[in-house]
């Protein structure tokens, strides 16, 4: 069985009269990244809010680890999923220092486990100096790794990415890309990301290709890119 194992999702926002997801089976194996792609207002989003438990679908069904989230008579709020998230606005306290903000999620460990943790974490993505700075004192890429070291210091399991490279400069983009590859598979997470831009599949293990609420096609980069299925998912490659 997968990882992650999703059935038949249907989901709608309440004041809408269409569907936004239809009939989505979303898989993932443990450990590895899966980058859910397609055009603005495909879906995309909503079904990381579906996964992590932020929106509730009409239909379907959710696993994850062989732990059911969701079905016709179950549904574990987002709290209680121990699913790590990272935003496009990356959603660090202002208030509080790189070293607080990543406590704040190890609220329920030892105090010095929780410490310990935070010092190998921020390790992971090399902004060890950085512990007593506050966000307002980082740049965009490092505010994203502390983002980034903050979902993955309690070790949820799976980690869900929404447009993680969108709000950094071009330049940043391909650097930033390629360590989030490498702390990823460091940390042994089952990531999925979000995103619009093609050249992100280079860091997915598997690419899930949705179009108007609806999956067109799933496999490998280089099996969809070697045979994509139609016209829309080569504009979507750039082919
Ligand atoms: N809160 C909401 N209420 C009603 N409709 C919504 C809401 N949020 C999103 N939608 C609609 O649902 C559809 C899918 O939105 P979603 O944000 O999941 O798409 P997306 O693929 O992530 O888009 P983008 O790449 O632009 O972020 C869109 O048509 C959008 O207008």
């Amino acid at each position: 069985m997968n990882y992650i194992d999703s059935k038949s999702l249907y989901f709608r926002y309440r004041n809408s009269t269409e569907d936004v997801l239809k009939n989505v089976d979303f898989n993932a194996n443990k450990g590895e990244i899966t980058a859910i792609i397609g055009e603005s207002g495909s879906g995309k989003s909503t079904l990381l809010r579906i996964l992590a438990g932020l929106e509730v679908p009409q239909k379907g069904e959710l696993a994850i680890n062989d732990r059911v989230l969701i079905d016709e008579e179950i549904f574990i709020p987002v709290e209680k999923r121990g699913i790590g998230m990272v935003f496009q606005d990356y959603a660090l306290f202002p208030h509080l220092s790189v070293e607080k903000n990543i406590l704040f999620g190890m609220n329920k460990m030892k105090k010095e486990s929780a410490s310990k943790r935070t010092c190998e974490v921020l390790d992971l993505v090399s902004m060890k100096e950085f512990i007593k700075r506050y966000p307002h004192e980082l740049s965009g890429g490092q505010q994203q790794r502390v983002a980034l070291a903050r979902a993955l210091a309690p070790k949820p399991g799976v980690i869900l990415l929404d447009e993680p490279f969108s709000n950094l400069d071009a330049n940043l983009q391909g650097k930033i890309r390629n360590e989030l590859k490498t702390i990823l598979k460091t940390s042994g997470e089952t990531a999925i990301f979000v995103s619009h831009d093609k050249d992100d599949l280079e860091i997915a293990d598997r690419v899930v290709i949705l179009n108007k609420g609806e999956v067109i096609q799933t496999g490998t980069p280089a099996d969809i890119f070697e045979n994509p299925k139609n016209e829309y998912v080569r504009h979507i490659l750039g082919i």
